[in-house]
């Protein structure tokens, strides 16, 4: 795969955390791996009417997108390269704009190449507005290879 990009050196125009992609979210992670076998990612955000769905509130698709990529963090600290494979969204309350807000994901649990997360979208007391739970499978180089890539440092 020489000569081939690798995936982080394409990753900067990533919809949810590339620093290239100037209509992103932009979002950063801390990564907390205390307990390796059971790492979390954890996202501070405040979004503006760009992303707005109901006046006033973040766009339900733009909450998946926010659980989706928070749980997509957690794959990188369990040394493995993942997709997101199937996802449900429980929509619990509307997600204000301009409110700081809080996104926090943890590993459930591995099944060979089956990855189980959850991610919580939270207000600023700690209410729960959205929960997520993704399956993520682990892809291969074969896989990555047909995208044009190649494997990053993990
Ligand atoms: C390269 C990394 C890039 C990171 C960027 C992160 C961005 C944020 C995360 C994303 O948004 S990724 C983009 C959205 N996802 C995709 O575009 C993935 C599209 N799907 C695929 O490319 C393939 O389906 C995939 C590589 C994920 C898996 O294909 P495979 O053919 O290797 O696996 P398969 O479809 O057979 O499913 C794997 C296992 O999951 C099981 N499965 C599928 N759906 C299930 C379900 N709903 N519940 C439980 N199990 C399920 C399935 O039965 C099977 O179980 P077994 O291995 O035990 O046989």
């Amino acid at each position: 795969m020489k000569g081939h990009p690798t995936l982080d050196e394409r990753a900067s125009h990533c919809f949810g955390c590339g620093p290239a992609n100037p209509q992103g979210l932009h979002l950063s992670f801390e990564i907390d791996t205390t307990h390796p076998e059971a790492p979390t990612a954890t996202a501070h955000i405040q979004l503006t009417q760009l992303y707005e769905g109901p006046p006033g509130y973040i766009h339900g698709g733009i909450v998946a997108t926010l659980l989706d990529e928070s749980m997509s963090k957690l794959n990188r600290p369990l040394s493995v390269l993942a997709m997101t494979r199937h996802m449900e969204v429980d929509y619990l309350r509307p997600a204000p704009l301009h409110q700081p807000l809080t996104l926090i994901s943890r590993h459930l649990r591995r099944e060979g190449r089956k990855l189980f997360h959850q991610a919580e979208l939270l207000d600023s007391e700690g209410a729960v507005l959205a929960r997520g739970k993704g399956l993520f499978v682990v892809i291969d180089e074969k896989l990555l290879a047909r995208t044009g890539l190649t494997q990053p440092q993990i």
